[in-house]
C-alpha cells in the first residue's frame, strides 16, 4: 500500500439507516455521511425536511438550495461521520411525479434554440420544460402579482420621440457603471438559488457574462458557494455582491471583508426585503415541507408553508435601518448601493447617508405587490436630483421587468446608469444552459443596436429625456391575472336559489 491508504471503513447505508429519527438523525449529502440530530432545531428550512431524509441519501435535495460549503461551514467537524459506501445504500423510490413523464416529452418537443427571437422565448420555453418548483420558485410574485406584471406594462406607458438623419452608421452601446466599462447598460442581477433551473447554477451566468463582458452581481442566496462564483470568472471580469444582512452582523463582515478580498467592485444592500415576500406559486409548490418553522429556535410560530423563500432567509436582518449605513461605509472601500429603493425621499436619504448609489426595485415582483415599478419611480426621482443637481451625485440603476432593449433605452432616457435583469437569463439557462444565456445576451445586443439607431443616437451618452412621452407612465391600469381564485369563484350564473314556488 502506498503511505496514505489508509482504507478507512466506509459507514453502509444500513448503519445510516438506523439513525431515522429526532433523537438521532444522521443524513447522506454527497457520499458522506452527517450526524444532524443537535443542528435540527437550527436549519432555517425548520426540522421536518431534514427529518424526511433522516437516514437516507438527501443530496438531490440538498443540492439546489444549500452552496457545496454549507456543511463545512456551519456543521462541526466532530458531526462529519466519514464515507459511506453508495453500493450499500438503498436510493429512495422517488414519488414517482406525475408531471415528470409529460415534462421529460416536452423537453423533446422543445423549440431548438434558434427558434427563440426575444426574451419572453425563454420564459415561454422554461414555462414548459423547467420542473414545477424551480418555475414556481423563479417566476412567482407577491401576492396577486399585480407588480409583477406592472413591471414589464410600465414600459409600455413610454413612448418614443425618434429623432432623424442623425449619423447613425456606427453603434456604440458600451457604458461604465462604478468605474467598469461594459459593452452593454445592464447588469445579471441577484436572483437566488440558481441550481433550481441548471445544476452548475450561476457559475452559468458567470461564463455568459463573462462572454459579454458584462457584470454579474452574485446573491448572497446563491445555489453555488460565493467562492466557486468569484473562481468562475476569467481575466479581469467584474462582478458585485448583493447582500442580504445578517441578524449576527459579524458573520455579514465577514461575508463583506472576504468579497472585497476576492475582487468584487461593488457592494449592494438589499433593503426591500426585511421578510421575503409571500409568492404563493412558490408556497404551493413542494416547497412547502422545506419552509415550515424557521423560526423554531425563537420558538416563535410562523406560517407552516412559505416556501423556499421564507425557507432560506431567515437570517435576513429585519431591524436594518438607516443608522447601520455608517457602519457599513466603515467596514469597505468598495462602493454601497441601496438595492429596492422605491421613492424619490428615499434617494435624497441615499444621498445624504452617503452612499454611492441605488437601484429603484420592487425585487421583481416579489415583495411588496402595489409597489410602482422600478421605471416609473425613475421618472420620479431624476427630476428632482436634476432640481438639485444631484444627477451625478450617486449612480441610479433600476430593475424590474426588463425584456426588450428599448426597456433599456427608455430608463437611459430617464438618467439611468444601467439597468439589472433577472429571470430572462434564468429562463435561458433553466432551458438551455450556457448557449442559451449566450442567445439571449446576444439578442438583446441585436436589439440595442437597431433601436439606438432608428431613435437617432450612435452612442449611450445620447440617450435624453427628450427622445421619450411618459404622460401615460402614472396611469395603473391593474390587469388583473386571469389565474387568481377570486376571478373563478365569481359566477353570475349561480345565483341565489331559486325560491321553490
Ligand atoms: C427572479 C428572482 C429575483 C430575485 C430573487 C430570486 C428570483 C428567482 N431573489 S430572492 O430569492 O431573494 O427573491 C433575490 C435575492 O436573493 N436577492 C435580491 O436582492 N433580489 C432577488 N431577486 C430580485 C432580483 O434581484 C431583481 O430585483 C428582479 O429579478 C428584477 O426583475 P426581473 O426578474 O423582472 O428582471
Amino acid at each position: 500500500h502506498d503511505s496514505n491508504d489508509t482504507q478507512k471503513v466506509k459507514l453502509t447505508g444500513d448503519e445510516v439507516a438506523k439513525h431515522n429519527s429526532r433523537e438521532s438523525c444522521w443524513v447522506i449529502v454527497q457520499g458522506r455521511a452527517y450526524d444532524v440530530t443537535e443542528f435540527l432545531p437550527e436549519h432555517p428550512g425548520g426540522p421536518k425536511i431534514i427529518l424526511k431524509y433522516a437516514g437516507k441519501d438527501a443530496t438531490e435535495e440538498f443540492e439546489p438550495i444549500h452552496p457545496p460549503d454549507t456543511l463545512d461551514k456551519y456543521l462541526d467537524k466532530s458531526k462529519h461521520l466519514g464515507e459511506v459506501d453508495m453500493n450499500t445504500v438503498k436510493q429512495e423510490k422517488k414519488e414517482e411525479d406525475p408531471d415528470e413523464q409529460e415534462r421529460q416529452e416536452r423537453i423533446r418537443r422543445m423549440p431548438i434554440l434558434e427558434q427563440c427571437y426575444n426574451l419572453m422565448d425563454f420564459e415561454a420555453v422554461a414555462r414548459k420544460v423547467m420542473k414545477k418548483t424551480a418555475w414556481a420558485y423563479y417566476s412567482s410574485g407577491a401576492d396577486d402579482e399585480i407588480t409583477l406584471r406592472e413591471n414589464h406594462n410600465a414600459f409600455h406607458k413610454i413612448w418614443f420621440r425618434p429623432r432623424i438623419l442623425q449619423d447613425v452608421e456606427h453603434i456604440d452601446t458600451s457604458a461604465t457603471m462604478l468605474g467598469t466599462k461594459v459593452d452593454m447598460p445592464y447588469y445579471v442581477t441577484a436572483t437566488a438559488l440558481g441550481k433550481l433551473g441548471h445544476p452548475e447554477g450561476e457559475v452559468v451566468l458567470t461564463r455568459g457574462a463573462k462572454k459579454h463582458n458584462v457584470i454579474q452581481m452574485i446573491p448572497t442566496l446563491a445555489s453555488c458557494s460565493f467562492d466557486e462564483i468569484i473562481d468562475a470568472a476569467e481575466g479581469d471580469q467584474v462582478q458585485w455582491l448583493q447582500l442580504y444582512v445578517n441578524k449576527n452582523r459579524d458573520i455579514t463582515k465577514r461575508i463583506v471583508e472576504h468579497a472585497e478580498k476576492r475582487g468584487c467592485k461593488g457592494l449592494f444592500i438589499t433593503v426591500d426585503a426585511p421578510q421575503l415576500g409571500r409568492r404563493e406559486k412558490d408556497m404551493r409548490s413542494k416547497f412547502d415541507d422545506v419552509g415550515s418553522n424557521v423560526q423554531s429556535s425563537s420558538g416563535s410560530e410562523v406560517d407552516r408553508s412559505q416556501g423556499a423563500a421564507r425557507a432560506i432567509s431567515s437570517f435576513i436582518d429585519p431591524a436594518l435601518s438607516w443608522k447601520d449605513i455608517p457602519w457599513f461605509l466603515s467596514i469597505t472601500k468598495m462602493p454601497i448601493l441601496l438595492k429596492g429603493v422605491q421613492c424619490v425621499e428615499d434617494v435624497i436619504r441615499a444621498v445624504e447617508a452617503g452612499v454611492h448609489g441605488v437601484v429603484l426595485s420592487n425585487h421583481g415582483g416579489r415583495q411588496l405587490d402595489f409597489a410602482r415599478s422600478g421605471i416609473e419611480v425613475l421618472a420620479e426621482v431624476m427630476p428632482v436630483l436634476r432640481e438639485r443637481g444631484w444627477q451625478d451625485r450617486i449612480e441610479i440603476y433600476i430593475d424590474g421587468g426588463v425584456r426588450r432593449a428599448t426597456d433599456i433605452i427608455k430608463a437611459l432616457c430617464l438618467g439611468a446608469k444601467g439597468v439589472g435583469i433577472g429571470r430572462p437569463f434564468l429562463y435561458a439557462m433553466s432551458a438551455y444552459g450556457l448557449p442559451g444565456v449566450d442567445r439571449a445576451m446576444q439578442l438583446l445586443k441585436d436589439e440595442m443596436e437597431m433601436n439606438m439607431r432608428l431613435i437617432g443616437c450612435s452612442k449611450i451618452s445620447e440617450l435624453n429625456p427628450t427622445l421619450i412621452d411618459t404622460r401615460g407612465l402614472g396611469m395603473h391600469t391593474a390587469p388583473v391575472p386571469r389565474d387568481t381564485l377570486g376571478y373563478n369563484v365569481y359566477d353570475p350564473l349561480i345565483g341565489p336559489k331559486e325560491k321553490s314556488k
